[in-house]
């Protein structure tokens, strides 16, 4: 913390533009090293290869557009002059400017360690912070890597640390140190108890989802199963942003079912070397939340329309259908290969049933009528909704934000402006 706080003073006073060099030769060599970061990614969390190599990738090219946008978002203040306001003469100017925050502390989850990591390091090293990392158990060496790039670009010595650590043990020391400026956390309801701990400083908290897929009667229904499959079951449905919960209008659940059923069959199983479509999830704790799910959905009268199978973290892809409200599975978030759908009777009721969720992160309408889509969109009480398309964080410049217990604040580049003025914005008179 304190090898944080001294790199970060000096840091502060580095140009923007030598900042933004030294990003895009970090985003250079992390895609440079591409494979054998890639291949950790595979060994720790099981991720897909071509996925893994997609991961890096996109991370360098993140770094690089922050280092872009960085210079222009923090190379501008404002000017105000005071005679815009009732009862004053100009004779007061205000010039504002942007300042770091200090020391980062961030947390990405197991399911992208590297890109959810660079994702909060490079928008805070533009912008003059110092960085303290506390990489998920289960990514934690391909997160070593990767910081290693930085080192690699020439950033100064204790400017970004990587502290390992499993985060029920060493979590608490490091979100409730006062060395602390602000946290940058992504993952489960572990935010919530973190955003209850943190002392009296800004926190970006992006947290689980329940996302809906509202599927209506005139929908290209092949373009909707195909989302769907995709949505909901890349890298295993652990995605924060994968499709959670199928909510189709009766006239045409039959034919939806049907079509994603003949997708899910195609689904390869196996081992992420052999970049298969389902691979093992993260933990056996995971496996077994997710079989719990599973089975209360069964005893309560779900349909399977898949055999359920499971060979210890390993399991195959199911869709359960005719689920009902009073099923585990229509509300939690399961984070692993299993999708329910739920029939409904009119428009209102699905755009209910997501509403009713405790979490807000994206959602998707599959429509022709754009008038309605975009009406149900402005209904859904979420951070995103995809419009015949399935939910995504990326591009990673768009704004991704979640509502209710999905998060705080927004993460990627352009909001770093937002960000920045509504933590830190000083008035120098
Ligand atoms: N909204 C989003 O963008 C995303 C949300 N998620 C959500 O996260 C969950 C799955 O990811 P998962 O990694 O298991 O989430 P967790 O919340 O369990 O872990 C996230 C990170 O927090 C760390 N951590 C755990 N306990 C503490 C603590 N007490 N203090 C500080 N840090 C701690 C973990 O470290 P360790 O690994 O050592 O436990 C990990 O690095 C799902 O609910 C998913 O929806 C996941 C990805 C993205
Ligand atoms: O949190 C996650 O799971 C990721 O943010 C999802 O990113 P993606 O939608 O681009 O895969």
């Amino acid at each position: 913390m304190e090898s944080s706080r001294m790199a970060q003073k000096s840091w502060a006073k580095t140009p923007l533009w030598k900042r933004a060099e030294m990003l895009h030769k970090a985003g250079a060599i992390l895609k440079d090293h591409k494979k054998p970061i890639a291949e950790c990614l595979v060994k720790e969390i099981a991720k897909p290869a071509t996925d893994a190599l997609t991961e890096v990738v996109r991370s360098g090219d993140f770094v690089s557009y922050c280092a872009e946008e960085g210079v222009r978002i923090l190379g501008k203040g404002e000017f105000l002059v005071s005679d815009s306001f009732p009862g004053n003469d100009r004779t007061k100017y205000c010039l504002t400017s942007k300042v770091p925050l200090g020391v980062v502390l961030a947390i990405p989850p197991f399911n992208y360690p590297v890109n959810l990591a660079v994702s909060k390091i490079a928008p805070a090293l533009i912008a003059g912070n110092s960085l303290v990392l506390k990489p998920p158990t289960q990514g934690a060496v391909a997160a070593l890597h990767m910081v290693h790039c930085f080192h690699m670009a020439g950033f100064p010595k204790g400017l970004i640390s990587c502290v390992t650590g499993k985060g029920s043990e060493i979590g608490d020391f490091l979100t409730m140190h006062p060395g602390i400026n602000c946290i940058s956390f992504t993952g489960g309801d572990t935010g919530i108890s973190i955003s209850k701990k943190a002392g009296m400083i800004p926190l970006q908290m992006e947290l689980g989802g329940k996302d809906a897929c509202i599927v209506l009667d005139d929908a290209d229904l092949d373009l909707a199963a195909s989302c769907i499959v995709k949505g909901g079951f890349s890298y295993s449905g652990q995605r924060c942003t994968a499709v959670k919960v199928v909510l189709v209008v009766e006239s045409v659940a039959d034919a939806l079912v049907k079509q994603v059923n003949q997708k899910v069959e195609k689904l390869s199983v196996g081992a992420p070397e052999d970049d298969c479509d389902i691979t093992p999830v993260v933990t056996e704790f995971s496996s077994n939340f997710i079989e719990g799910l599973v089975m209360d959905a069964k005893q309560k009268g779900a349909t399977l329309c898949q055999e359920y199978r499971r060979e210890g973290n390993l399991i195959w892809p199911l869709l359960l259908d005719n689920v009902r409200s009073d099923m585990r599975i229509a509300w939690e978030e399961p984070f692993g290969p299993v999708l329910p759908v739920i029939r409904i009777n009119s428009v209102e009721e699905g755009i209910r049933h997501c509403n009713q969720s405790n979490f807000g992160l994206q959602g998707c309408v599959f429509t022709k009528d754009i008038n309605r889509a975009i009406q149900i969109s402005d209904a859904m009480e979420i951070g995103t909704v995809q419009i015949n398309s399935a939910p995504a964080r990326g591009p990673d410049h768009f704004p991704f934000q979640g509502l209710k217990d999905s998060g705080i604040g927004s993460q990627e580049i352009a909001n770093l402006d937002r960000n920045i003025d509504d933590m830190h914005d000083k008035l120098a008179l």
